[in-house]
């Protein structure tokens, strides 16, 4: 995509620029840069913009710098939910989140992109119903909480194991992201736990608008969220921000709050990479109860509802309130 003279300029470009790069030209001293700006929220934009002009400035040769933003023109934004392990909660954030931004207003979709094991037919109470196809698209099923949602799960007999190879497990999750979403402004996708196949094509295919890590606050656990994140900022999506999940446990009798992996962990661990810290969710019985019921407590009222409410919120802020259309 470079010619002769751009190759050495390539290098000098910040890891998620050479993400979005489009193309660069060098000539007679004026340096052009194309990139890819789809599903970026305009502070982002900016941010990018700004951060490859900087890197060419000044450089050998380069006289001047012209940079070229480029956007599809679908303004659907697509938040990744993704995690370094398994069981840290993800698939009840992603829920929760999308019926909490659905709350608020917004025209949200869930896409389950946990191929192996999917559980968002469950979580939004969807289980047993069958998408149709129209136009060799799948139009997403419709849940009782305002948020439309396509699963594998849906495709699948229950407990059936899924065992696919990479390409297509890939395969599968653009099948569901290129489903009738026409009404959908934001689709908060469910992605499998680590680092795999299906994290890349969701980065280079769809590319997300920024990605929300939950970790437990297990050190363990945070090692592993922070591996995720700088996958994604590779892959040139950004870090929305750390969640962290079940801490504190609220004791359903006495109502004391002890703290069986500690405290701030996620918190301090995300301040070290310079990411935000998007807050906490308690471990509380009544979030799995509700979850497995299919009734997301995010749909209900009290603290449980608040905490989901409170990181819509901020995801809503992050997304510079665009989604409002
Ligand atoms: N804050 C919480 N309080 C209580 N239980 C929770 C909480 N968050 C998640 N759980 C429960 O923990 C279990 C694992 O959650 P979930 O399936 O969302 O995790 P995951 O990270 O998506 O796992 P997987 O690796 O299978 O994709 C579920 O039974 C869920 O109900």
């Amino acid at each position: 995509m470079t010619d002769n003279g751009a190759e050495g300029l390539k290098g000098l470009l910040p890891r998620e620029a050479t993400a979005r790069l489009q193309s660069l030209r060098l000539t007679e001293g004026r340096a052009t840069l194309v990139m890819d700006a789809t599903g970026l929220a305009a502070a982002e934009r900016d941010r990018l913009e700004a951060s490859a002009r900087q890197a060419l400035q000044g450089a050998p040769g380069v006289a001047e710098v012209r940079v070229a933003m480029m956007a599809d023109k679908v303004e659907r934004r697509i938040i990744a939910v993704g995690s370094g392990k398994g069981g840290v909660g993800k698939s009840t954030l992603a829920t929760n989140l999308a019926v909490a931004l659905a709350r608020q207003g917004h025209k949200v979709g869930l896409v389950d992109a946990d191929i192996y094991g999917p559980s968002q037919a469950r979580l939004l109470g969807t289980e047993g119903k069958r998408p149709v196809a129209h136009d060799q698209k799948l139009v997403p099923v419709a849940s009782p909480w305002g948020v439309p949602v396509l699963s594998m799960a849906h495709l699948s007999d229950p407990g059936q194991a899924i065992a696919w190879r990479g390409p297509m497990a890939s395969g599968a999750l653009t099948q569901l992201l290129e489903g009738h979403w026409e009404g959908a402004e934001i689709l908060v996708v469910d992605l499998p736990p680590g680092t795999g196949d299906i994290q890349l094509t969701m980065m280079q295919k769809f590319k997300p608008a920024g990605a929300v890590i939950v970790s437990t606050p297990q050190d363990l656990a945070l090692m592993d969220a922070m591996r995720a994140a700088e996958l994604f900022e590779k892959g040139g999506t950004p870090v929305i921000g750390v969640v962290e999940n079940m801490a504190g446990y609220a004791c359903p009798h006495c109502g004391e709050v002890s703290e069986p992996f500690g405290t701030g962990g996620a918190e301090a661990a995300a301040r070290t990479m310079g990411m935000p810290f998007l807050g906490r969710i308690p471990l509380d019985i009544a979030i799995r109860r509700e979850s497995d019921a299919g009734t997301p407590p995010a749909a209900g009222e009290g603290p449980q509802a608040e905490a989901f409410a409170d990181l819509a919120r901020k995801i809503s802020d992050w997304l510079g309130g665009k989604a409002d259309g």
